[in-house]
């Protein structure tokens, strides 16, 4: 099945496209100084709406809220496994926007594990140190040098800034490695000779995320695994979510990204798919029509169904909220794959 429609964000208002002004203005704490009404609100003579006005908004936000009501029974201790690309994390505002709805995920009793990319902050890493990044096939070329600084990047920054914007969203994380109570093991991609230190994933051990998981921590996990010898490497964070979700039985693996999911025309961001089934993305990967970083992304969402993750999206980091549009209404903002 393929259907195309016009993605939701495309048929907003503009002040609903992404923005990171008004994406910086959603996570900013009320300010300390402004004056509070009897909930704690912040009141604002010079601001306020009319009576009616403000009546009717607060109306259609506890409106949304109370669709949301189903949706949050139905997935209530289920397990969700995002994956956070490198693409979609380049501004600090829509990171922080990310976080905080995958903080509310897990306040409403969700239990996401969050794994991440870096994609673009490696290369420009890379660069600092004078080496051209290079790809194959949406994979990155790895010699010894380019492992260090992937390790450095994801593991020692990424990862733990990651950590922190949970922190400062109200919830508690812990970040790991692939490496990390052998959560992941690495054996080297089969086109080791062109890909060099790119390894695949022989084995999860997921025994180290269930107490964390149990005890309310959000897991962030960097995907870089050691083989048998200690050997890192690099292992790209789609493949390795679509790994992780398998073998913690999630209900739902979610890849944010910074397109609006799979196009049916990779150069018309109006013709996205909004469901396809395992065939249909297959014929598409075979027809040259899905290439670079997402054939990964598909690949790994097959597998993932395959192994009886229930359902797998590909969704639009950029659209403020996609996280929770993609889990808490019928709507959706991606493209949905099904088994
Ligand atoms: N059919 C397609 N639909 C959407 N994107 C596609 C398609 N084929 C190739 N792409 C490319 O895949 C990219 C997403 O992968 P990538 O850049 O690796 O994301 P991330 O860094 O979030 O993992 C898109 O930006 C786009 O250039
Ligand atoms: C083998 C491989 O390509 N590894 C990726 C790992 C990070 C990643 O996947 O980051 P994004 O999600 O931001 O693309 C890389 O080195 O870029």
């Amino acid at each position: 099945m393929l259907l195309t429609k016009p993605h939701p964000a495309l048929t907003l208002p503009s002040a609903s496209l992404p923005n990171p002004t008004l994406n910086a203005a959603r996570v900013r704490p009320l300010a300390s100084s402004a004056p509070h009404g009897r909930r704690g609100r912040r009141v604002s003579a010079s601001s306020s709406p009319a009576p009616a006005q403000a009546a009717s908004a607060a109306l259609s936000r506890v409106d949304v809220l109370s669709e949301a009501l189903p949706f949050i029974q139905r997935f209530k201790g289920k397990t969700v496994v995002v994956k956070y690309g490198g693409a979609a994390m380049k501004s600090p505002e829509l990171q922080a926007s990310v976080i905080r709805d995958l903080v509310l995920l897990s306040c409403v009793g969700l239990r996401p594990v969050l794994v991440h990319g870096g994609g673009p902050e490696i290369n420009s890493w890379l660069q600092r140190v004078g080496v051209e990044p290079q790809f194959r096939n949406g994979l990155r070329v790895t010699d010894a040098l380019t492992m260090e600084v992937v390790e450095m990047v994801l593991v020692g920054k990424v990862n733990k800034q990651l950590v922190s914007l949970i922190s400062l969203a109200g919830a508690t994380a812990v970040g790991l490695c692939g490496k990390d109570a052998r959560l992941l093991t690495a054996r080297p991609s089969p086109d080791a000779a062109a890909l060099g230190f790119v390894g695949e994933v022989t084995r999860v051990d997921p025994s180290v995320l269930r107490p964390i998981i149990a005890s309310g921590h959000i897991p962030v996990i960097a995907t870089v695994a050691a083989d048998e010898t200690g050997q890192a490497y690099n292992i790209n964070a789609d493949t390795a979510a679509g790994e992780i979700a398998a073998a913690i039985g999630a209900e739902k693996l979610l890849l944010i990204t910074d397109v609006s999911g799979i196009l049916a025309d990779r150069d018309d961001p109006g013709s996205l798919v909004k469901e396809i089934d395992i065939a249909g993305v297959r014929r598409m990967v075979a027809e040259g029509k899905v290439g670079g970083g997402m054939i990964p992304k598909v690949e790994c969402c097959v597998r993932a169904l395959a192994q009886g993750v229930h359902t797998a999206s590909i969704i639009d980091g950029r659209v403020p909220h996609s996280l929770l549009l993609e889990i808490l209404t019928d709507e959706g903002t991606g493209t949905m794959i099904t088994g």
